[in-house]
């Protein structure tokens, strides 16, 4: 599978492997965004193998109904909803019409796509910084409040990515977004404790799959990111890697972990070089022309 002559970080247990013991989330209700696709399916799926029901939310109906028959082989009860996280009247609407009060809220969809800042049209920073940051908060403000209303513990994880820290040059809308992400979870963290709601993000490194957007996933291949060769761990993740860190984070067993995000990718943001790689200007590495002609 490497290029590499070296044996890079070992591979994970297999699928349907668990650190935590069975039945962790028996009683429970873990509310997924973009729970309907690639990473956030395999989110809800490590949470439904430990005993959660599941609320999945996304835009596409199609796309929400496969997902809540494969999670729902896995025994809980799965309630899907269409819902666009820009819209926070049909957010409270998803929120009256579950089953109950999800204890827990995974805010992992997002929307990006490569593009130079100086290309980018008003609408594409808007579309990406609505769903992103405006999305994720809308979705956590109508969780936050009915918890306190309830006096009800709750537990939010904002998927982020590692660029919230060091930017994201050929994607300054994402990148702005996903820091005020990670901002959000060190705020609310605080403010929230005291009623006993947690908040943490969780960050994937490079975790390629089917179900991303056209637009990422030619980057990946034309970069050649998705090469285990291009990464300190000689890998790329196993999505269940990330659901693993997900289920961990929102247990009993990390009840003091608030404020913080796990960075799940192999140390590839830490990557620096004893020798520096030429710089190469991102309309080069995106194939584009000179700017302006
Ligand atoms: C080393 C590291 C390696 C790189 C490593 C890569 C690290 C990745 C880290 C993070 C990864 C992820 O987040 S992966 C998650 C990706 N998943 C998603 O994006 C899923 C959701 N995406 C979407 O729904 C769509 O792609 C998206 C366009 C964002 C939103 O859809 P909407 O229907 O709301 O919006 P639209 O009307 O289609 O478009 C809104 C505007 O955006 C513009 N637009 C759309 N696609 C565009 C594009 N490719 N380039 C320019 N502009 C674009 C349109 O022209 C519109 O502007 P006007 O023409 O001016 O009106
Ligand atoms: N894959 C990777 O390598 C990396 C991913 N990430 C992060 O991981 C998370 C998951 O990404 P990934 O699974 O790869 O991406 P996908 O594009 O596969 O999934 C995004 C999901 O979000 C849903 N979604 C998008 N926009 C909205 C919206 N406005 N309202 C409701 N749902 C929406 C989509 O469903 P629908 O279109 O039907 O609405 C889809 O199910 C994201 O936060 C992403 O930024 C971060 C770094 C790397």
């Amino acid at each position: 599978m490497t290029e590499n002559a070296y044996p890079g970080l070992p591979s994970p247990p297999p699928l349907g492997a668990s650190a935590l013991p069975p039945g962790t989330y028996e009683g429970h209700t873990v509310l997924v965004t973009g729970g309907g696709s690639g990473l956030g399916k395999a989110i809800a799926t490590e949470f439904a193998r430990l005993g959660a029901d599941l609320v999945i939310v996304g835009r596409t109906a199609d796309r929400l109904k496969a997902a809540q028959e494969e999670l729902g082989a896995l025994g809980g009860r799965v309630t899907a909803s269409v819902c666009d996280i820009r819209d926070p009247e049909r957010i409270a609407e998803v929120f009256d019409a579950a089953p109950v009060l999800p204890d827990v809220l995974v805010n992992n969809a997002a929307a990006n796509f490569p593009v130079p800042a100086e290309d980018m049209s008003p609408n594409a920073w808007r579309a990406v910084v609505d769903i992103t940051l405006t999305g994720t908060w809308f979705m956590t403000r109508e969780f936050g409040r009915r918890h306190l209303a309830a006096g009800t513990p709750g537990s939010v994880i904002n998927v982020g990515a590692s660029y919230a820290w060091t930017g994201g040059p050929g994607f300054a809308h994402s990148a702005a977004a996903k820091a005020g992400v990670k901002n959000l979870v060190e705020t609310l963290a605080v403010e929230w404790a005291p009623y006993g709601i947690q908040v943490n993000g969780l960050v994937p490194g490079l975790f390629p799959h089917a179900d991303l957007p056209e637009a990422i996933r030619g980057n990946l291949e034309r970069t050649d990111d998705d090469k285990a060769s291009r990464q300190p761990a000689l890998r790329v993740g196993q999505a269940r890697e990330l659901g693993w860190a997900a289920t961990f984070l929102a247990s009993p067993y990390a009840r003091f972990v608030s404020g913080h995000t796990m960075v799940v990718d192999g140390a590839n943001w830490q990557r620096r070089n004893v020798v520096n790689a030429p710089v190469v200007p991102v309309r080069e590495q995106l194939g584009r022309g000179p700017y302006g002609q």
